[in-house]
């Protein structure tokens, strides 16, 4: 019998790399027929081309022959979440992720979803509730938090150098990585003297140098040019990961994301798959205008 979610997911994740067929099949040393019928379950891939697939889609083997982030394995679970400031913003908050999944959250601003990866990344504690973690929180988890966290006086290099002993990693070439950002030439610079969109990026760049199992980007690309708002996508797509990202960059989410939140009065308003959605004839967009309208008058 053939594997029916094999061939979907094969789908999926080429156009996830945005590769066509035949870039695909030339990446296997195969014919463009061969990825066809893979897609359309007339063959299956042998066991050596399936260890090449899972390395060029930088998924694991199993998550690529069982298709859809696998929903028996939570890296997450939170429960009756609660935190209140001077006034409840959580209020109620139940979900899980799951491994590989790519979740945004969206909400209005101050609906909470700052506070609620600050949670997640164990920044801040709720007022009560569970926080399940199937990962180690400190070495496992990397938040690129809203707010820059970086050391003012300190050198460019010397901040990723930094990052790379507490992450306890030492075969990083930081060269590479500053030249993937185009901040090579500012390795030499305080990091207080970069522009605004550079701080970002060096930002984003500290967050990705660990191997984490969890990713959390909160308005990652805010300050950022298109040029490198383009590049943080395509950097982002080749986490295998979970990931979970609070955007507003609505031109990306469509393309990106799995499922999608939407935090609303403190609880958990929404909670779709992405691919419904578009089952619907809906862009995330329209769906999160119609679910997140504002009561007026
Ligand atoms: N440390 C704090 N002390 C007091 N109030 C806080 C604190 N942190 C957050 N808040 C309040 O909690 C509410 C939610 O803030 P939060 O930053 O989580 O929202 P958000 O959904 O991320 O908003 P945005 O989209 O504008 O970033 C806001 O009213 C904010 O003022």
């Amino acid at each position: 019998m053939q594997n029916n979610s094999l061939g979907k997911q094969i789908i999926r994740l080429r156009q996830r790399q945005q590769l066509s067929q035949s870039q695909l099949a030339e990446r296997l040393f195969v014919s463009r027929q061969a990825i066809s019928k893979w897609e359309n379950r007339d063959a299956e891939p042998d066991l050596d081309k399936l260890v090449q697939l899972s390395q060029i889609f930088n998924v694991d083997l199993d998550y690529l022959v069982l298709n859809q982030p696998m929903r028996q394995t939570p890296i997450l679970a939170l429960t009756k979440i609660s935190k209140s400031y001077r006034q409840p913003i959580l209020k109620d908050v139940t979900f899980s992720l799951y491994n590989h999944e790519r979740v945004t959250l969206l909400g209005s601003n101050g609906a909470g979803k700052t506070t609620l990866v600050n949670l997640i990344a164990g920044r801040i504690k709720p007022d009560a509730g569970g926080i399940e973690r199937h990962y180690q929180p400190k070495l496992e988890c990397s938040l690129m938090p809203q707010k820059n966290v970086l050391i003012d006086p300190m050198r460019v290099q010397e901040m990723m150098e930094l990052e790379i002993s507490i992450a306890k990693l030492n075969t990083i070439d930081i060269e590479r990585l500053l030249k993937s950002a185009n901040l090579w030439e500012q390795r030499r610079q305080v990091v207080d003297s970069l522009s605004g969109g550079q701080q970002r990026k060096l930002m984003f760049l500290l967050t990705m140098i660990k191997s984490a199992k969890l990713f959390i980007f909160d308005e990652p690309t805010v300050g950022m040019d298109l040029e490198t708002i383009d590049h943080f996508w395509q950097r982002l797509d080749q986490i295998s990961g979970t990931t979970l990202v609070i955007t507003h960059d609505f031109n990306q989410i469509d393309h990106y994301f799995d499922r999608v939140l939407l935090l609303k009065g403190g609880v958990i308003a929404a909670d779709e798959q992405v691919a419904t959605i578009h089952a619907h004839n809906q862009d995330l967009d329209t769906w999160y205008r119609g679910h997140n309208q504002v009561q007026e008058g």
